[in-house]
């Protein structure tokens, strides 16, 4: 049986207050399960970004519960590993050294840092091997393609092992073929780590390639209009995203996001 991880419980969240406030998200009722990944989906605005703020911890709820490994959320969680649209790898940083930069601010590795920096390197190494960038530990971000960025950003978001991975249009930025290649990265690394994984995406296809269960938000204040479980079989390949079932849930998704022709 599969144990909860996140849950919320009608949560309504806010940015600013009185009559100035903007609503962001309105009455918002999910769970999420370890290991499973879940995509958000929805018209720009909608609030997925701010779904994501909430349940890291880095933005309060209005009202509503929320839990997360079944406790209340009160602040940012260390458990927690996030990637989004641009990089953002620091340029007088090289690859490894990019992804070190959890570990120097995250307990417990932070007061490790120093006697441990060739054991946590090592363990950079393995995850940028992992993701096709075994040649390129040595490489600054101004050396990487755009592609190659993200992956390195991907690995920095996992290094302190979180227990959930959430990744905000992390390759919105690239080319189709690019990423189409680093969806089938994030599959390999989901599976091998079994990582709980929330994307926020405008992708559909992207969505429904990865995700276990797509949630679809309304117009701002963002609500949860649809709960959309993928039940294509895994391990999933590209072939599957030109076939008749996928294609059906494509088309169901992009139906309920409206928006005119
Ligand atoms: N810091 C902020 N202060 C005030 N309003 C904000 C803030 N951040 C977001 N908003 C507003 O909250 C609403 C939801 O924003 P959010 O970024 O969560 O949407 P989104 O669905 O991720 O958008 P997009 O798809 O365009 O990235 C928007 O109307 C936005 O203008």
């Amino acid at each position: 049986m599969a144990e909860t991880l996140v849950e919320l419980d009608n949560i309504s969240m806010a940015y600013g207050d009185g009559e100035t406030a903007v609503r962001a998200i309105e009455d918002v009722t999910l769970s999420i399960q370890k290991g499973e990944f879940i995509a958000v989906v929805g018209p720009s605005g909608c609030g997925k970004s701010s779904l994501m703020k909430l349940i890291s911890g880095l933005h309060p709820p209005l009202s509503g519960r929320l839990a997360v490994e079944g406790k209340p959320v009160n602040g940012p969680l260390k458990s927690v590993g996030m990637a989004f649209q641009a990089s953002n790898l620091l340029p007088w940083r090289n690859c490894v050294d990019n992804i070190l930069l959890p570990l120097e601010i995250v307990q417990p590795y932070r007061k490790n840092i120093s006697s441990q920096r060739a054991k946590y390197k090592e363990k950079a190494v393995k995850l940028l091997d992992s993701v096709g960038l075994a040649g390129f530990t040595e490489k600054f971000p101004w050396e990487l393609s755009g592609g190659m960025q993200q992956r390195a950003s991907i690995c920095r978001a996992l290094i302190h092992e979180p227990e959930i991975l959430m990744l905000d249009e992390p390759f919105g930025a690239l080319d189709a073929f690019t990423r189409e290649e680093l969806w089938c990265a994030l599959r390999d690394i989901q599976q091998e780590r079994q990582v709980t994984v929330m994307l926020v995406t405008h992708d559909l296809r992207e969505a429904v390639f990865l995700a276990d269960t797509v949630y679809v938000m309304s117009n701002r204040p963002g609500r949860v209009v649809k709960k959309c479980p993928v039940n294509l079989p895994r391990p999933r390949d590209l072939e599957i995203t030109y076939g008749k079932e996928f294609q059906e849930i494509v088309y169901e998704l992009r139906s309920m996001i409206g928006g005119k022709h």
